[in-house]
């Protein structure tokens, strides 16, 4: 299995952390595509995913998959034995729609925000920004984190009592909004602990250990 990625990003996060919890990070061969230099936007990448989007999975046989939740979902069909996108019709119709809604309220929230109002990726590469756009979104990041907060004060976990892709994606909510130094509000007790739990996860260990490795062979160059 190959992935496209680059190393730090708040979605390819996602589907590191989904092969962690299945064991198989070791086994991934991960094809770096640099952000900052815009090599996502570049011809030769848009032929491997249209959205000139990361993290996108490439198979044996070439076939392409792009988007986390495909990828997790098609992951998870391998190995149903831990899965993360539900077993029963209704855990699955849950984990579907907590995942959409972690994306759309806050971890997509916070991307406009990032890509809109403040540099972004840097002049070369977000040729079009919306600063009125990006804060708007940065105030509904913050509605979200609220609203992910309501949820776990009466659910350990985001899609109800077991770990799953969608407190995956509200993870990668938080490690885009720590990038973008949005703070998570003082008073979202919930929220927080959840998260301190989510850090203390051996996948999200995993992932954190790879970022930081990768991280200082960068700066080593
Ligand atoms: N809906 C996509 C979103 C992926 C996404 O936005 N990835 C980021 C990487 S952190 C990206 O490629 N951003 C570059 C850009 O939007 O220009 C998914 O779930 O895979």
């Amino acid at each position: 299995m190959k992935i496209y990625d680059w190393y730090d990003g708040p979605y390819p996060a996602r589907v590191r952390i989904a092969l962690a919890e299945k064991g198989w990070l070791s086994k991934t061969e991960f094809v770096p595509i640099n952000l900052w230099k815009g090599e996502h936007k570049k011809n030769e990448f848009l032929a491997i995913n249209y959205s000139g989007t990361l993290p996108v999975l490439e198979l044996d046989d070439g076939t392409l998959i792009a988007e986390c939740t495909a990828i997790t979902q098609y992951l998870d069909a391998l190995d149903p034995s831990c899965a993360l996108t539900g077993t029963t019709p209704e855990e699955k119709g849950i984990i579907h729609m907590m995942t959409k809604r972690a994306e759309i309220e806050f971890l997509d929230a916070v991307s406009v925000y990032f890509h809109h109002a403040t540099p972004g990726l840097g002049p070369e590469v977000e040729l079009y920004q919306n600063p009125e756009w990006g804060n708007r979104m940065c105030d509904k990041a913050i509605r979200g984190m609220y609203y992910f907060d309501r949820v776990l004060q009466t659910q350990p976990y985001v899609a109800g009592d077991a770990f799953s892709m969608a407190d995956i994606a509200v993870i990668g909510g938080m490690i885009f909004a720590a990038l973008v130094k949005l703070p998570v509000p003082a008073d979202c007790n919930a929220l927080r602990e959840w998260y301190t739990r989510m850090q203390a996860r051996s996948s999200v260990q995993q992932w954190k250990a790879m970022v930081d490795a990768e991280r200082a062979c960068r700066e080593r160059m």
